[in-house]
C-alpha cells in the first residue's frame, strides 16, 4: 500500500490543528448552543418561554455579550444555523462578538437522524449531501470548526453492528469533507443514557463504537490532530438503579477512551447528556484526577450542563440578564477548574444545578 495521495497539505494541516488546540488550551472547553429549533422549543418550554426566533436570539445574546473573561474558561462556541446570521441588539454579528474574545466559532452541521429499517429502531444521520458546499460557505461566514452528532443505544439487540458501522462511517465521511474546507470536525458518537443497563455495560459498548469510529476515521485519511472527540461519559443508564461515584465513572471512561483513542487526538471534550450541572462538573473534575494515563486534553462541550441554570434565572425577562450572565460564568468557571482537575464542591449550587437534565430519547 503506498502513500501517494496526501490528503491534506501541510499548511492546511497546521491550521487545523492549531484550531483544535486552541479550543482545548489551559482548561477551556466548548459551550455548545446549538441547539436546533425544535430542542430549543423544549428548553424554552420548560422555563415557559414562547420558542420565537426573537427569544432565542435574545437568550443567547446575553450569553455571547457576558464579560470578556470568560474566554479563560471558554475556547469555542457550537452555534446553530440561524445564530451564525443572527445580530446582537447593537446590529452586531454574533459570530463577531465571540471572535473579538478570542472565541473560536463552530457550526453544526448534522442535520437529524433517519431510521435505519431492520434494526430496533436504530438511526443514522443525515447530512451528507451539499456538505462541502455548506462548509466552505461557513468556513467564510467566519466558523472554524464543526460537529456532527450520532446517536447510539443500548437497548435489546442495541447498538446493532449495522448501526455502529454506519454511524462510525458516516462520521468519518463528514470528518473529512470538515477537514478538506478548513474545518477542525467535532466527532460525536453519543452512546444515550436511556436504559437501566449498568455501567460495564455502558462501557462495553462505548469502546466498541469508539473502536470502530477511529477504524473508520483512519480509513478515511482524516488527520487525527486536526480533530475533537465529543463523546458520552460512561454511566449506568438513567433508569438503572445502581450508583457509582464520580471516581467509578472516571475510572470506567478514561479506561475506556485509553484502550480506543489515539494520543494524536489532542482533546477529548465530553457531552453533559442530561446530568446534572454539577454532576457533570465532578464526573469531569475526576476524570482529569483519575490516575490512569491521559495523553489528550479532556474537557467538556456542554449544552444543557452550562445553560440550566442561566436559563432558569432568565426565565424570558431582559430585567435578569446579569443573573444570567452570572450563572453561565459560574459554570464556565467550574468547569475549567474541572478540566485541570481543579474543582472544589463549595455546597452554595442552586437548585438548577442539581437537576437532572435527562430526556428520553433525545435523537436530536
Ligand atoms: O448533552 P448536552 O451537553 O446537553 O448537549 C450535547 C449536544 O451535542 O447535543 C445537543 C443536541 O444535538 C446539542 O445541542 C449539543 O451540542
Amino acid at each position: 500500500m503506498a502513500y501517494q495521495f496526501p490528503a491534506l497539505t501541510s499548511e492546511q494541516k497546521k491550521e487545523l490543528s492549531e484550531i483544535a488546540q486552541r479550543i482545548v488550551a489551559n482548561g477551556k472547553g466548548i459551550l455548545a448552543a446549538d441547539e436546533s429549533v425544535g430542542t430549543m422549543g423544549s428548553r424554552l418550554q420548560r422555563i415557559k418561554v414562547e420558542n420565537t426566533e426573537e427569544n432565542r436570539r435574545q437568550f443567547r445574546e446575553i450569553l455571547f455579550t457576558v464579560d470578556d473573561s470568560v474566554s479563560q474558561s471558554i475556547g469555542g462556541v457550537i452555534l446553530f444555523r440561524e445564530t451564525l446570521y443572527q445580530k446582537d441588539s447593537q446590529g452586531k454579528l454574533f459570530r463577531d462578538i465571540l471572535k473579538e474574545k478570542g472565541i473560536v466559532v463552530g457550526i453544526k452541521l448534522d442535520q437529524g437522524g433517519a431510521p435505519l429499517a431492520g434494526t430496533n429502531k436504530e438511526t443514522t444521520i443525515q447530512g451528507l449531501d451539499g456538505l462541502s458546499e455548506r462548509c466552505a460557505q461557513y468556513k467564510k461566514d467566519g466558523a472554524d470548526f464543526g460537529k456532527w452528532r450520532a446517536v447510539l443505544k443500548i437497548d435489546n439487540q442495541c447498538p446493532s453492528h449495522l448501526a455502529i458501522q454506519e454511524n462510525a462511517n458516516t462520521l468519518a465521511r463528514y470528518a473529512s469533507i470538515c477537514q478538506q474546507n478548513g474545518l477542525v470536525p467535532i466527532v460525536e458518537p453519543e452512546v444515550i443514557a436511556d436504559g437501566d443497563h449498568d455501567m460495564e455495560h455502558c462501557q462495553y459498548v462505548t469502546e466498541k463504537v469508539l473502536a470502530a469510529v477511529y477504524k473508520a476515521l483512519n480509513d478515511h485519511h482524516v488527520y487525527l490532530e486536526g480533530t475533537l472527540l465529543k463523546p458520552n461519559m460512561v454511566t449506568a443508564g438513567h433508569a438503572s438503579t445502581k450508583k457509582y461515584t464520580p471516581e467509578q465513572v472516571a475510572m470506567a471512561t478514561v479506561t475506556a477512551l485509553y484502550r480506543t483513542v489515539p494520543a494524536a487526538v489532542p482533546g477529548i471534550c465530553f457531552l453533559s447528556g442530561g446530568m446534572s450541572e454539577e454532576d457533570a462538573t465532578l464526573n469531569l473534575n475526576a476524570i482529569n484526577l483519575c490516575p490512569l494515563p491521559k495523553p489528550w486534553k479532556l474537557s467538556f462541550s456542554y449544552g444543557r450542563a452550562l445553560q440550566a441554570s442561566a436559563l432558569a434565572a432568565w426565565g424570558g425577562k431582559a430585567a435578569n440578564k446579569k443573573a444570567t450572565q452570572e450563572a453561565f460564568m459560574k459554570r464556565a468557571l467550574a468547569n475549567c477548574q474541572a478540566a485541570k482537575g481543579q474543582y472544589v464542591h463549595t455546597g452554595s449550587s442552586g437548585a438548577a444545578s442539581t437537576q437532572s437534565l435527562f430526556t428520553a430519547c433525545y435523537t436530536y
